[in-house]
């Protein structure tokens, strides 16, 4: 059984996960937490940074893309759940998250810490070690720490976007700013009814997220919506954003964590083949020809699974004609 990591955790529901080590401890995740359900079929990733609101720092992007990472290519997952624990010890506040921490937003993006107190910095192995000759220098450069800022939450959407199982945005309070755009790029969104808060501030900070956090916002919900919710940086409740069509689900707070499994475990009685290609259909029309290319990627995976297709390979092999002919022009 996994320790208590939020009021709304039910521990007994939920194994410890660590990516690429079946069944193994977390490798010191200080900004996230990751679980797998006991029958590892459920990943369940989740900010943890309640004292800020779970607002995100480039190594918070890190982690959470190594487990997303690992959940996308873990074959027994078949849901992700995306949420925030809490609440905050400072106030009791809760918080799905409320985007790019911007204490530490730089010129450039978002900037590493400089010392990281030996919590984050990756084993001697992983060091990029650089020996000037001329100048008899050696250099030795942790890779994760960047001199430049970062912006790589982005890549976190695109992974969330482009990862063949149903990722729900599970929301018991805040989803601010970046926040906002990682419940919108989520396949699912259900929120608490007490504390579900809904925000987009980019404009009141000076950021614009302009891919899926606006222009598929708008897709969502219509362009007059989208648009009051960017341009005016108000506040929604729960209740509103389902009104508006952002959110799937409102539910009692202290329920939200099991209503969140009964979805997914009500998506697990589905073909993970149909779920599949239905949430690249679904993505396709707005993802331009990279939509066209995942929807098209997995019909070839299907298309290899036939014998028709086996017959064109096995012909090239055996340096024969293929022989179409048990094969109907389907129409
Ligand atoms: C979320 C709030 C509305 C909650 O308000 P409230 O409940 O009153 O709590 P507070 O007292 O404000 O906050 C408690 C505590 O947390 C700190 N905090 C909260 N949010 C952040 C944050 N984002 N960064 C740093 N710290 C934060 C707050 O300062 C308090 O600390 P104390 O020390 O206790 O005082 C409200 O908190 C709020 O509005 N927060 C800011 C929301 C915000 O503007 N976020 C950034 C938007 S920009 C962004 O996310 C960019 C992300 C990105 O990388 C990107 C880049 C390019 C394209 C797309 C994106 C993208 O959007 O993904």
């Amino acid at each position: 059984m996994a320790r208590e990591v939020s009021e709304l955790f039910d521990a007994s529901e939920w194994a410890d996960a660590a990516p690429g080590v079946p069944g193994g401890r977390p490798e010191g995740f200080t900004d996230i937490t990751y679980h797998h359900s006991n029958d590892g079929r459920i990943a369940r990733v989740a900010f943890d940074r309640p004292e800020v609101r779970n607002a995100f720092r480039p190594h918070t992007v890190d982690e959470l893309f190594r487990a997303l990472e690992d959940a996308r290519t873990n074959p027994r997952i078949g849901v992700v759940l995306l949420t925030g624990n809490g609440p905050s010890p400072k106030d009791g506040g809760w918080a799905f998250c409320s985007g790019g921490d911007q204490r530490i937003r730089g010129r450039d993006g978002y900037k590493y810490e400089e010392d990281p107190g030996g919590r984050v910095a990756p084993p001697e192995a992983t060091r990029i070690e650089t020996h000037d000759e001329a100048a008899n220098t050696h250099t030795s450069r942790d890779p994760s720490l960047s001199a430049l800022g970062r912006l790589h939450i982005l890549e976190v959407q695109r992974l969330i976007r482009f990862m063949p199982k149903v990722v729900i945005a599970v929301v018991p309070g805040w989803a601010a700013g970046g926040g906002h755009s990682l419940h919108v790029v989520c396949d699912l969104t259900i929120a608490s009814r007490e504390h579900g808060r809904f925000k987009q501030t980019d404009a009141d900070v000076g950021s614009f997220d302009a891919g899926y956090g606006s222009a598929y916002f708008a897709r969502q919900i219509g362009q007059k919506f989208a648009r009051e919710v960017f341009f005016l940086a108000e506040e929604y409740s729960a209740q509103r954003a389902w009104e508006m069509g952002a959110v799937n689900r409102v539910v009692p707070h202290a329920d939200l964590e099991r209503e969140a499994l009964a979805m997914a475990r009500t998506i697990l009685t589905k073909s993970p083949t149909a779920i599949r290609m239905l949430k690249y259909a679904f993505n396709a029309v707005d993802d331009g020809m990279v939509g066209q290319q995942v929807f098209a990627g997995e019909a070839t995976r299907l298309a290899y699974g036939t014998d028709e297709a086996v017959e064109g390979r096995d012909a090239f092999l055996q340096k024969r004609d293929p022989d179409w002919g048990p094969y109907p022009w389907h129409y």
